[in-house]
């Protein structure tokens, strides 16, 4: 076989990764670019989309020469990329109109609240999209640009701009202007798409005053989204794989049917239910949005989707804020010096609580403290708080569905901390696969390219090369774990303004 390898270009909220992966699922190589964050005002987040291009298109060099990779050997490419990050650009000169607005950008929250503030707006919103109106999402973003940079709305009217998510810029750079398409997960997220009927949605750009034409033609995420052209980077290579992260992580983990379920341990959580063919509403402010589907699925694949702001990022604080330790790392050493948390609870609410409370008003707080208590107790404490969090939003997730969690497959940067992984296997009463290649989303770009191509046969191909290194199973019995669950809520319901 010639062709050894697919490439994922894992385009990320801080850095751009380029991995490629081998026949046997394996890393092969793996080249790294962070890029600029840029602040202009609190609460506005901002990329380069020129920066973001170039990192990502950098790190594809890079990879290729440091594994010594000639290109022909190289079958296709996956793209897999943050979400919602919104980018408009001038269709003639490829030049972007204003920086990328980021998925955590909060600018837009009035024009959502203009837009969807009558509650029968938002239902019909939700019931088409999936998504609860939020400046989260693209929508307000595309709208903030057309009515803040001076002569967009007019050459948006005129056809002459273009929009598009990462992905959608990645392929537009990568086919030299060739392709303007994004995959069915990344529309998803944009709430302008009808999730049901897998379309645009004109009743809903209407409502946020955005013209058609300059929309991308949606695909299915396992397919054509034509070859590499750009000037200096190797030539003619396939895009065949585009989901965003996410749902990339969610096929790479071979989630691909109904109650299957991952959770990606980093800066937050990202947990996601595939529900097959139907789109679970729920019930709890969960958002439903669409799976990367394997080539062949008629129809779409949903999934239902719950994330807990603070996670890994609280270690984070715990390193650089507290001064408690060290590096993240040691959290698990120091967690696992003492016996137990000795009644302290680390409630993460730094920027609010997402569900099942929906508070954005709470604020964090560390709780139970008594003289005997130290930093070891606080490490722990702090461990359990994103098993606690990722346990909430699990049993959401299993009332909305209907569905029990009875394994949760993980991965993520905090994902290695093995401490962390047994207590939440403990906490939910749920076994916790974590796989051998830990780099899910990337994996999941490349399956669903190298599907495309035919470079692996099918889904049973992929699965057989799925290779789990470890397996946490519960060994916490259900009265302690009852016990410790209703100290959280406690310390939750303390922390809670409503
Ligand atoms: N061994 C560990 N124990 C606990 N947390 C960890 C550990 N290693 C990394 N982390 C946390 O995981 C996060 C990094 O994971 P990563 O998947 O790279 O995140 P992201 O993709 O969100 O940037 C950081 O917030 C870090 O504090
Ligand atoms: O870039 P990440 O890994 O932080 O993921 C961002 C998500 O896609 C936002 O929805």
């Amino acid at each position: 076989m010639t062709k050894k390898y697919v490439l994922a270009l894992d385009q990320g909220t801080t850095s751009s990764r380029a991995i490629l992966f081998d026949h046997a699922g394996l890393i092969r190589g793996i080249a790294q670019h962070p890029f600029r964050q840029i602040y202009p005002q609190p609460g506005w987040v901002e990329h380069d989309p020129r920066e973001i291009a170039s990192s990502q298109l950098g790190v594809v060099t890079e990879v290729l020469v440091s594994s010594g990779v000639r290109p022909e050997e190289v079958d296709s490419i996956g793209i897999t990329n943050q979400r919602e990050t919104t980018i408009v650009w001038n269709r003639e000169t490829g030049e972007p109109v204003y920086n990328a607005i980021v998925w955590q950008c909060r600018r837009t929250t009035d024009i959502v609240e203009a837009v969807c503030g009558d509650p029968a707006v938002a239902a019909r919103v939700t019931a088409k999209t999936g998504l609860v109106p939020d400046a989260y999402f693209s929508a307000s973003k595309i709208k903030w640009i057309l009515d803040n940079v001076e002569g967009a709305r007019e050459a948006a009217e005129e056809g002459k701009l273009a929009f598009g998510t990462v992905d959608t810029w990645l392929i537009w750079q990568l086919t030299g202007g060739a392709v303007h398409a994004t995959d069915v997960t990344n529309a998803s997220r944009t709430m302008l798409f009808d999730i049901h009927k897998g379309t645009w949605d004109q009743e809903l750009l209407d409502l946020f005053g955005i013209p058609a034409s300059m929309l991308p033609e949606v695909r299915s995420s396992s397919g054509d989204f034509g070859v590499t052209a750009y000037p200096g980077m190797p030539q003619g290579i396939p895009i065949r794989g585009v989901a965003g992260d996410q749902q990339a992580a969610l096929f790479g983990q071979c989630c691909t049917q109904a109650g299957r379920a991952k959770n990606t341990y980093g800066t937050g959580c990202f947990l996601l239910m595939h529900t097959g063919s139907t789109p679970v509403a729920s019930s709890h402010g969960l958002v439903t949005t669409v799976a990367a589907s394997a080539p062949g699925v008629q129809g779409l694949e949903y999934a239902l989707e719950g994330s807990v702001f603070v996670a890994g990022a609280l270690v984070q604080w715990l390193r650089d804020e507290l001064g408690i330790i060290s590096s993240a790392s040691e959290s698990e050493e120091l967690a696992r010096s003492v016996d137990d948390t000795a009644g302290v609870y680390v409630v993460p609410a730094f920027t609010g609580l997402g569900a099942p409370y929906w508070d954005s008003e709470a604020r964090g707080a560390i709780l139970g403290l008594t003289r005997g208590a130290n930093r070891a107790h606080i490490v722990r404490a702090a461990l359990e708080s994103m098993a606690f969090q990722v346990a909430d939003v699990a049993h959401t997730m299993e009332k909305d569905s209907g569905i029990a969690i009875t394994e949760l497959n993980v991965d993520g940067g905090a994902s290695g901390n093995d401490f962390l992984l047994q207590f939440q296997s403990d906490i939910l009463g749920a076994s916790l696969n974590r796989p051998k290649v830990i780099e899910s989303t990337g994996a999941g770009a490349a399956f669903l390219a190298g599907l495309a191509t035919g470079f692996w046969e099918d889904m049973a191909q992929i699965l057989a090369l799925r290779e789990h290194d470890d397996h946490f199973t519960p060994k916490m019995d259900a009265e302690e774990r009852e016990g410790l669950m209703a100290g959280w809520h406690e310390a939750v319901r303390r922390v809670m303004t409503k």
